[in-house]
């Protein structure tokens, strides 16, 4: 390991450890302690990181902020919060550790608790949105940077824990990015509330903030000046070898690249699962169909194949299924999205096969739109999935481009923060304190545009008062784990009286596809789906669908029958019954229904997605109402083809031209009522200046 002090300048060998400080047990406390099994101990100590425990523990007790740089794999993220706890340092407050993504929250905390011989939810737990198994006597804690954001909401000192280690930092989230700077201004507010320091202190904030920022691919040197001039240390060794292969020739069609690669493993490989790395819900839907198919026509001896999808929206307990191992002699291949690509261990994957894109979010604070992309990853992106492989055992990755191709990727992702709509940031920020949201201490500094087209937003939904602080309403917003667009039009549901299909509704949309489109079966499945399908649009339609799919108590034989998606609509319900406790946490009654006034439904939506509309020009076409921008309505959508006065729509996607997902017809006049604060009196014209906009 070496050892960087970033004011110096100078390396040096970190001595190695000098005690044989083995995993050991907490010893008080009321943790059930349950027996660490022995190979996890000789596991533990075969770790690259082992070495380098005693160097890392002095780092961090020395420095209020360290950088910590690893290789994939040598046990950044399992072991360095153990050592902490085994140290007996967090005693008096507990140690955090983020994710960008809950499956890698809650894989690491199961993997963890495992190691350290407790009970999930005793001593090691995590915090996912929706679920938390942690305790009062959790001292390590795995959880989302969402999770550690809303902690500070009712803790703004995070006076809970004295170690926060922030992972997969290189990965810029825009939530990581924000908590960046949060915990920047509270670690400078615990120093001065330290005793020796000038301000007064209460007993329980004694402690400063330790902030241990980690990654196997980051900028080090610029993240160490960013948190005061950090401590870095290099930890150096990987577990096993990863050997890398790319294409000799750039492929223009990856999906079927993917499939081919796929079986080609397959057929002539020695054991190992395979991990696919592609774009979202529906390729890997797509690539799933296609492998099964295959398998059917491989060799007998061939066909013990198991095909597992990981993507968001799938059900937890669907997601478990790529931790299991795989039958005996049966190959298993994982076609995941790039919730894979950092932190977790799949166990049993020794090949990696990168399709060299993912999708990405764009904004343009120019006009307001967003949009997802699929794009080519970055070289670090490209790094972290190979390191997917080689974790338990020699492994394989297979990049489906050239070496040229790798060679022209961007060293790193641009940070979300330049690229997004932040209005979902700053309303968090604003909930947090944090008024001057300008000003605030950003890694990357976004764009005053797109600052200011936020608050222009959250203004307009009402979230801001005229001076720009946080309304009521906006208080309440903050408070609902959704996108501030979706929290208004829960809120509105109240006065519409349109509670039950606004929540229906809401978790209907937070999946990809509902309606199955299996190409050789298209007409069928476009049959099955005017079943459902309402004119008023694709909210009502989904609305249908969930009326069907509870009245025969979520049939899979019924699902498959009417082509509907049976893992997307498992996932509904479970958003939806959360969300149902959520609201009647807050004292919301999520039963009060509009029976088949629909209108009121969509006028609801118009309140919180004012901003996503367009009107019908004369040729036709549509026009968005804040951008000007042509759209199409995407052929998925219930009103492909169809001519209404205005529609709203949930999503705007990039693919070969720009087209609206989600899409409802609504009536025009309804868009400039749903802000009185944006338009201009019953006009669709914006005022020109809002006060949020003048300043904080
Ligand atoms: N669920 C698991 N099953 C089997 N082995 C595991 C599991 N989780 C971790 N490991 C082992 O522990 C090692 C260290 O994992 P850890 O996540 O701590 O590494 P890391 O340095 O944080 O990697 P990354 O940078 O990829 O997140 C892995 O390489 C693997 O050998």
């Amino acid at each position: 390991m070496t050892n960087t002090n970033t004011k110096t300048k100078t390396k040096t060998e970190a001595t190695p450890a000098k005690t044989a400080n083995g995993p050991s047990r907490s010893k008080g406390g009321s943790d059930q302690v349950v027996s660490i099994p022995k190979r996890h101990e000789e596991e533990r100590k075969r770790l690259p990181i082992y070495s380098a425990r005693d160097a890392i523990l002095a780092g961090i007790k020395k420095h209020p902020s360290v950088i910590i740089v690893g290789e994939t794999g040598s046990g950044k993220t399992t072991q360095i919060p153990q050592y902490i706890l085994e140290a007996g340092w967090a005693q008096y407050g507990a140690i955090a550790v983020t994710q960008p993504r809950r499956v890698a929250a809650t894989s690491l905390a199961r993997r963890v608790a495992e190691e350290a011989g407790t009970k999930l939810g005793q001593r090691v737990g995590y915090t996912v949105r929706f679920d938390d198994t942690s305790s009062p006597h959790t001292k390590l804690k795995y959880l989302t940077d969402g999770m550690l954001m809303r902690e500070i909401l009712s803790d703004p000192l995070l006076h809970r824990y004295n170690y926060v280690l922030l992972d997969e930092a290189h990965e810029r989230t825009l939530r990581t990015d924000i908590l960046f700077g949060m915990l920047k201004d509270i670690q400078s507010k615990r120093h001065q509330l330290k005793p020796n320091g000038s301000a007064t202190t209460t007993p329980r904030i004694v402690d400063e903030l330790k902030i241990i920022v980690m990654s196997a691919t980051l900028d080090a040197e610029r993240f160490a000046k960013y948190f005061n001039n950090a401590e870095i240390l290099y930890v150096e060794g990987r577990q096993f070898p990863v050997r890398v292969f790319n294409t000799l020739e750039p492929q223009p069609d990856y999906l079927d690249s993917a499939l081919v690669t796929a079986l080609q493993i397959h057929t002539e490989q020695g054991p190992g699962d395979v991990l696919v790395f592609l774009t979202g819900q529906e390729e890997i839907e797509n690539l799933e169909k296609l492998l099964l198919e295959q398998r059917q026509r491989l060799p007998a001896e061939a066909q013990d194949l198991l095909v597992c999808p990981l993507f968001a929206a799938l059900p937890p307990a669907q997601q478990a299924l790529v931790f299991t191992p795989a039958p005996p002699r049966t190959r298993k291949i994982i076609l995941a999205t790039n919730i894979a690509e950092t932190s977790i261990t799949l166990p049993g994957i020794r090949y990696v096969i990168d399709t060299g894109v993912h999708k990405s979010r764009g904004y343009s604070s120019k006009i307001g739109i967003e949009s997802l992309l699929v794009a080519p990853i970055s070289k670090s992106s490209a790094r972290q999935r190979t390191g997917r492989a080689g974790r338990e055992a020699l492994g394989y990755c297979y990049r489906l481009y050239t070496e040229d191709g790798f060679a022209q990727l961007e060293e790193d992702s641009e940070p979300e923060i330049l690229r997004c709509n932040l209005a979902a940031a700053i309303l968090q920020l604003k909930a947090a304190g944090v008024n001057d949201v300008l000003d605030f201490d950003y890694m990357d500094r976004p764009p005053k545009l797109a600052l200011l087209r936020a608050l222009e937003q959250l203004y307009a939904l009402n979230a801001l008062d005229d001076t720009g602080r946080l309304s009521k309403l906006g208080k309440w917003m903050a408070e609902f784990p959704l996108d501030p667009c979706f929290a208004k039009v829960l809120f509105e549901s109240q006065a519409h009286q349109c509670t039950h299909e606004v929540i229906d509704i809401i978790a209907l949309l937070s999946v990809d596809t509902l309606f199955m489109m299996p190409f050789h079966k298209r007409e069928e499945a476009a049959e099955a789906r005017q079943k459902f399908t309402s004119l008023d649009g694709d909210h009502i339609t989904f609305l249908n669908l969930q009326k069907a799919y509870q009245s025969v108590k979520g049939d899979s034989q019924w699902c498959s029958d009417h082509f509907v998606n049976h893992r997307g609509m498992h996932h509904v319900q479970e958003v939806r019954k959360q969300l149902r406790q959520v609201c009647e946490r807050v004292k919301v009654n999520p039963n009060v229904s509009c029976g088949h006034d629909f209108d009121r439904v969509l006028q609801c939506f118009t309140t919180g997605f004012f901003h996503q509309t367009a009107l019908l020009q004369p040729d036709g076409t549509y026009r968005s109402v804040i951008g000007s921008q042509y759209v199409r309505i995407h052929p998925s959508s219930t009103l492909f083809g169809k001519r209404h006065e205005a529609i709203l729509y949930n999503e705007l996607v990039f693919t070969t031209r720009l087209y609206v997902r989600g899409v409802s017809a609504i009536q025009a006049n309804w868009i400039p009522e749903a802000s009185p604060r944006y338009f201009r009196q019953g006009q669709l014209t914006a005022k020109a200046a809002l006060p949020s906009v003048k300043g904080p």
